[in-house]
């Protein structure tokens, strides 16, 4: 069974909701895709603008729907899970992308055996291109963890790991793109003081950290060794890199990982 087989129901239509949404289509557009949120108009700009099955009610979502994801905040899937546990029946796969909350407190809250696939996705799987962490509840079968990783796949990469993990893959890449777009920002800035106009330095800016972030994945160097690379004897780049290395740019990258899955800890509490 493959996942064009399938029709998809989402449960929240928010940022991240919409964002695989957006992606699933892109790579699928034969696919069903159902979607209900407690917000209308979202959910009326979503029909229009994709034309995908929207609903206020999310046990018509869920009827209508062979896999279920829940795409609303960690602090209300359990009052979601309560209004929903009823229509989630054997023959469905549940999804949660909720940050922190472990499998064992969803499998809690709904039918005993429910099949549930906890992942970790990011915002890029708008365009295709998100970083996702995907592991199997208990009651999920090998068809269940080869649909997740299909679904996910089309959107971006996917890997396998332990539920363990998942705090850290939050840290790293469920928040990261939060980090990166303030850099792209600041480095279009700094052409900016020197006189390159906005539009062409985040071109720029952005071009760049697309192809840093190909090399490194198509290379399959270390990002180090790559940096060495761009790095001139008495040349420009060292300039630079001595300045970031002193502003404790390292130190800052590492302890945004940690905090954030930190965070992620605290809201699996
Ligand atoms: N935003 C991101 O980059 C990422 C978010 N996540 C996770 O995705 C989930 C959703 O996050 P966002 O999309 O950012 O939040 P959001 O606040 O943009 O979206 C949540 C949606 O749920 C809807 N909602 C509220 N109560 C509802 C109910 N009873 N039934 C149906 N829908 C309801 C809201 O109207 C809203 O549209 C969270 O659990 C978050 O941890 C995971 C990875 C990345
Ligand atoms: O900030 C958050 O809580 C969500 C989870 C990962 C990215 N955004």
């Amino acid at each position: 069974m493959h996942l064009t087989e399938k029709r998809i129901g989402f449960i929240g239509t928010g940022k991240m909701g919409e964002s695989l949404i957006r992606g699933i289509l892109a790579s699928h557009s034969e696919i069903t895709l159902n979607a209900s949120d407690v917000y209308k108009p979202a959910l009326e700009r979503l029909n229009n603008e994709l034309g995908i099955n929207v609903s206020t009610d999310n046990t018509e979502t869920i009827g209508d729907s062979d896999v279920v994801v829940l795409a609303v905040k960690p602090q209300i899937l359990k009052s979601v899970l309560a209004a929903i546990k009823d229509s989630i029946t054997a023959d469905k796969l549940v999804i949660s992308i909720a940050a922190g909350v472990p499998v064992a407190a969803i499998e809690d809250e709904l039918n005993e055996g429910t099949r549930v696939v906890r992942v970790m996705p990011n915002i890029a799987a708008t365009v295709a291109e998100a970083a996702s962490a995907v592991c199997a509840g208990t009651n999920a079968t090998d068809e269940d963890m080869v649909i997740a990783l299909e679904m996910f796949q089309s959107i971006g990469s996917a890997i396998t790991i332990p539920e363990k993990l998942m705090d850290a893959v939050t840290g790293l890449s469920g928040s990261g793109p939060a980090y990166i777009f303030p850099v792209i920002e600041a480095l279009a800035d700094g052409a900016v003081h020197e006189g390159l106009d906005r539009a062409n330095a985040i071109t720029l800016a952005a071009q760049t950290v697309l192809g840093a972030a190909k090399m490194v994945l198509e290379t399959g160097m270390h990002p180090g060794e790559l940096k060495d690379m761009v790095t001139s004897p008495a040349g420009t780049t060292i300039r630079a890199i001595r300045t970031l290395e002193e502003s404790g740019i390292r130190a800052a990258f590492m302890n945004a990982v940690i905090e954030s899955s930190t965070r992620s800890k605290e809201l699996g509490n």
